[in-house]
Order: structure tokens, then C-alpha cells, then sequence
């Protein structure tokens, strides 16, 4: 390296030569220290500031300093647009890409280097020179009841008991078996939710069993939805890592986190939710799962007030996800799926 010039004699200097060597200067500098033993790598990870998005964050350091004890990473919390509007239906306040817009500036921007999303709040299309470098193992994907009275199942329920969710996916299924419930808006982080059922504004409510459980809540779970019953939204239970599609370094430093298995479900669940232009706009659930290397995935377009609800399941090998999602894709449109999104898309407008 550089031998052949040093035997050329003076090389005339371009431009661009001090910053390129400033730079390799840098990179020597780093590489010395570490043959010494330090380490100036510091990762900076941004997550939203909600006990769950920071118990994510802290979970992936965490993970990261297990496997990279000389490695900085210093958790940069930051406030969403989604963090700001919490009042009103997501549905008519721009969704969920508002959630993740001021972390992805930042990954664009240079501030942070991995930005800690859960899985289901990540919009289908990212964007441009970002990439979700990994996606860690799947915490239980199934959706609890939590209920003042520590009733177990829907069918426990009483008559009109009123239910706070505000996922039009969790309502339609719902309503789907229990038309005489009174489904109310519920937003909010989740102790907020919680806080609003212990003070006596709801018969029960409707979280995700994995940030309950990841907050160290379960024992707050009265009941878990059967995947039959409550089928969950794409990705749900899944954390992802972003980061910039160009850095290399970050890349390779969370790939053992990667778990593959999780990954294909999630891309395939992923592949129905784009298709059909779902988000949290419609009531869409998707839920894939593996065995033997055979995926199957079941997903779900509805009505919201339950009174339609289409399923579609297939199976086939994980290394061709893509056909069976198709394939639940169309079974789903053949069925009629297309006029009910539309129609919803339309109203929502
Ligand atoms: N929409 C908010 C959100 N995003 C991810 C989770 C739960 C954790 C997960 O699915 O990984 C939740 C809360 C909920 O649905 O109860």
C-alpha cells in the first residue's frame, strides 16, 4: 500500500489529496488504537421516546456491547410527529410514517447510525438509500386482552361491554364475533392506555402482547387472542434495526443479530400488507410462520364494523415467500378484497 508511489519519487498532489489523506490518517489512527486495544467506533442509535421504543433501543445496545464489548453506542431519543399528535384516529392524522420520519432524517443526516423501529410501525416502502439491516427474533406476535375484571376471552365479555383499541384491524375481528360490543378509540403509548382502563373508561383493551411482556407487564395480561380469533398485523412482535444502505461498518456490526427465520415471515407478511396498500388505513392482519422450511401465511382484509371478513392462507417453500404471498394476495382480491379497500381508501381520503 502506497509502496509503488514512494518508489515513483513526488507524485504532483491532485485535488482532493488532503482530505482523502486526513481521512486514511483517521482510519490508521483507529485501526492503531484498536490493535492496542481501544476502540473509537461509537454507534449512535435513535429511538422515539415512549418506555417501549427505549426499552427497544436499550435492548439492542444491550445485544450490541454483548457482542461488541469495545463498541460506543450512545441512545439518542427523539420526538416523532406521531409523538406530537396523539389525539384523533391514526388513520386521519398520516399514519405511521410519522413515526419514523424524524429517525430516518436523522439516519440521512448522519445524527444517528441505527434507528430502533418496531417492525409493524415501519412503512412498506423505505426510503431511498436506507435499509433495515436487521430484524431480531420475534417476541410472541398474538394480541392480549387486558380487562378490568380479568376476564380471559371475548366470549367472557358482557353484553355492550365497551373495548378500547384503536386499530381498525383488532376492531373488525372483534366486532366479527362480538357485534354487541362498543369498540371506543384508544391511543397512546401503552401505559397511557393501561392508565385509561385502570380509571374505569373501558371494560377491556387491546395491546400487543409483546410490548407487554417487553415492558415487563404480562402479569397486567388477562387473556391472549388466539391467531384465529385476532389474527396480528404484519410484523407484529418483530423489532428492526435501519440503518443507511452505504455503511458498511454499522451493517456488519448488527448482522449477528439478524434472525432469518423471523425476517422471512415478516417480508412475507410485509409483501400482503404493500400489495394491498394496507397500513393502518384499513382493517389488513397478516401472520406467516415456519416449519421445516415451509412457510405458511394467513392473512385478513375486512369491514370495519366486522360485518365482512376474508381470510386467505397458503403455503410453500420459505426460499419462494413471494409466490405465496401472491398467491394470498390474489386468493384475497378474487374474493372481493379490492372493492372493500378501495371504498375504504376512498372514505378515509
Ligand atoms: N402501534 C403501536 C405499536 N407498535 C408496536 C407495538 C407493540 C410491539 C410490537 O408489535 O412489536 C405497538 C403497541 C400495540 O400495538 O399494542
Amino acid at each position: 500500500m502506497g509502496g509503488d508511489r514512494a518508489l515513483a519519487g513526488p507524485v504532483p498532489r491532485q485535488r482532493g489529496d488532503g482530505l482523502r489523506k486526513s481521512r486514511q490518517f483517521l482510519r490508521m489512527t483507529a485501526l492503531t488504537l484498536h490493535h492496542f486495544g481501544f476502540s473509537v467506533t461509537t454507534l449512535h442509535l435513535g429511538t422515539r421516546k415512549s418506555a417501549l421504543a427505549l426499552w427497544q433501543a436499550t435492548h439492542v445496545r444491550d445485544r450490541l456491547l454483548a457482542l461488541h464489548p469495545d463498541l460506543n453506542v450512545t441512545i439518542v431519543p427523539m420526538t416523532t410527529t406521531g409523538d406530537r399528535q396523539l389525539s384523533g384516529p391514526l388513520t386521519a392524522s398520516g399514519g405511521k410514517a410519522l413515526f419514523t420520519k424524524e429517525l430516518e432524517q436523522g439516519l440521512w443526516e448522519g445524527r444517528i447510525d441505527l434507528a430502533v423501529h418496531s417492525m409493524k410501525d415501519v412503512v412498506a416502502q423505505l426510503p431511498e438509500g436506507l435499509t433495515i439491516g436487521a430484524i431480531l427474533e420475534r417476541e410472541d406476535p398474538r394480541d392480549a386482552l387486558v380487562s378490568a375484571l380479568g376476564v380471559s376471552d371475548l366470549g367472557g365479555l358482557p353484553s355492550r361491554a365497551r373495548i378500547g383499541t384503536a386499530s381498525l384491524r383488532r376492531a373488525c375481528q372483534i366486532r366479527h364475533r362480538r357485534p354487541d360490543l362498543r369498540i371506543e378509540n384508544l391511543r397512546g403509548n401503552v401505559n397511557s392506555r393501561l392508565a385509561r382502563l385502570d380509571a374505569g373508561e373501558y371494560s377491556a383493551i387491546i395491546l400487543a402482547a409483546a410490548g407487554l411482556k417487553r415492558l415487563g407487564l404480562t402479569e397486567r395480561i388477562s387473556g391472549y387472542l388466539p391467531i384465529d380469533v385476532s389474527l396480528p398485523a404484519a410484523s407484529q412482535g418483530a423489532i428492526g434495526i435501519e440503518c443507511r444502505l452505504t455503511d458498511a461498518r454499522t451493517r456488519a456490526l448488527i448482522a449477528p443479530l439478524h434472525h432469518p427465520g423471523t425476517a422471512q415471515c415478516v417480508e412475507a407478511e410485509r409483501a400482503v400488507t404493500g400489495a394491498l396498500e394496507g397500513g393502518c388505513r384499513l382493517p389488513i392482519a397478516a401472520f406467516a410462520t415456519l416449519a421445516d422450511g415451509q412457510l405458511t401465511l394467513r392473512a385478513l382484509v375486512g369491514e370495519p364494523d366486522g360485518s365482512q371478513l376474508l381470510t386467505e392462507t397458503h403455503s410453500g417453500p420459505a426460499a419462494d415467500l413471494a409466490t405465496t404471498a401472491r398467491a394470498v394476495v390474489d386468493g384475497l382480491l378474487s374474493q372481493g378484497a379490492g372493492a372493500i379497500i378501495e371504498r375504504l381508501l376512498k372514505d378515509g381520503a
